[in-house]
């Protein structure tokens, strides 16, 4: 898979459950929701997202399917419990507890606390007393949930035929990593994949990880990718050859742009919607890989730099919005995120107007999905899906 706009082919969702029946006032803002959802039409929503790419011709696949059948295989389903059982929370007796008890359950019991969590009254009752389980209120967790499992694009990303998983940066959602390197080394569909990156590298979360044009990557910079983590994964895909520039791009450190991909997407061979005020003043750092080391130029405004690592003459760029407020609106709903399924075909969140009106008025084909509860987690089509194959697409380098 070399870009953001080949046929999408095949792409990893995850269909929300009971994690996010866990989030409450109490605790949204940790888990990082801006509000409680209601779950039944989340599921409706996401079914509906499912569906139009189903109708499309793209083949789906489920997370909650593919670890279940990963956690079939008896080694998975053993390093699916040390995943979920963090002895430092429980202590060792509790903990000796409860990873005895998941050994026991089946793969979707496991599957199932492993997405959506344990809270302590949920515990299988034992023998002898627990401190910790006396501490803590019924309804604290011991195992925490995962609701930001619904955005399969942060937690890994496919570079050519290479699965990156990442390293998430925000505590909420760091477990969640170990649920795809579980999918990824048991799943027999993935037996023969690649693997790179990984959770113990430096923070780099899918969502800021652009494929440009094939061997060009935008690594967004901000709140959840460090400086470390866009240096590292460029020099983990220069030496396996699945890139030959990598533009390191500063975003602004807040939640409305928590990824590159919250500001910028590509919808067609040779153009990105885009927030007006980051198009004015997004700059990159171009790394090439330099006989084993590192080159790095600029900074440069990053449609310049962008174009130039591209071998086109410019990015064409259509505006999220109508005025600057609307744009800020429809930025803040995911405007911007949209996910190509072919060359000039994206889905898009259908609240998001004006947008889509300026992607169609483009050219641009928009499929409209309702995402009224799937947006409460900060979300559109690109953070909910994690493309794993699509068509090359063609050369666009100009005649040399
Ligand atoms: N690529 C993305 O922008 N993903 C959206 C992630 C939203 C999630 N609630 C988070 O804060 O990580």
């Amino acid at each position: 898979m070399d870009s953001e706009v080949g046929r999408l082919r095949t792409v990893l969702l995850h269909r929300p459950g009971d994690e996010l029946k866990r989030l409450t006032p109490r605790n949204n803002d940790t888990l990082l929701f801006d509000s409680i959802p209601w779950v039944a039409r989340a599921q409706d929503e996401h079914d509906q997202f499912a569906d139009v790419l189903r109708s499309r011709g793209v083949e789906v696949l489920l997370l909650t399917d593919m670890l279940c059948t990963a956690l079939a295989e008896p080694a998975a389903h053993e390093a699916g419990v040390r995943a979920a059982v963090d002895r430092r929370r429980l202590g060792t007796d509790l903990a000796d507890v409860v990873s005895s008890h998941l050994s026991s359950v089946d793969a979707e019991s496991l599957a199932h606390a492993l997405i959506a969590g344990m809270t302590f009254e949920e515990l299988p009752a034992a023998e002898g007393a627990s401190l910790v389980r006396k501490m803590n209120h019924p309804h604290d967790f011991a195992i925490d949930p995962l609701p930001n499992l619904l955005f399969t694009r942060d937690s890994s990303v496919w570079i050519a035929d290479t699965a990156a998983v990442a390293s998430l940066a925000m505590p909420a959602r760091r477990r969640e990593t170990s649920l795809l390197d579980l999918i990824y080394d048991h799943h027999p569909r993935f037996a023969d994949t690649e693997l790179a990156y990984g959770s113990h590298h430096a923070p780099v979360e899918g969502g800021d990880v652009l494929l440009l044009a094939p061997g060009v990557l935008a690594i967004g910079v901000g709140e959840r990718t460090t400086a470390a983590g866009a240096e590292s994964l460029a020099r983990s895909v220069f030496a396996d050859d699945l890139a030959h520039t990598v533009l390191a791009v500063p975003i602004t450190q807040r939640r409305a742009t928590m990824h590159l991909d919250t500001v910028c997407t590509m919808v067609d061979i040779d153009a990105v919607v885009m927030y007006p005020l980051a198009r004015d003043e997004l700059i990159a750092y171009t790394l090439r890989d330099d006989n084993g080391g590192l080159r790095v130029d600029g900074p440069t405004p990053f449609l310049t730099a962008a174009a130039d690592a591209m071998d086109i003459d410019h990015l064409r760029v259509i505006d999220t919005g109508l005025d600057p407020v609307t744009a800020e609106r429809e930025q803040w709903d995911d405007g911007n995120n949209t996910l190509a399924i072919a060359p000039g075909t994206v889905v898009g969140y259908e609240r998001n107007v004006e947008t889509n009106a300026r992607l169609e008025q483009d050219g641009i084909e928009v499929l409209p999905i309702a995402g009224s509860e799937l947006g409460s987690g900060r979300g559109g089509p690109h953070c909910m899906s994690c493309p794993i194959s699509r068509d090359s697409i063609p050369y666009q380098g100009k005649p040399k």
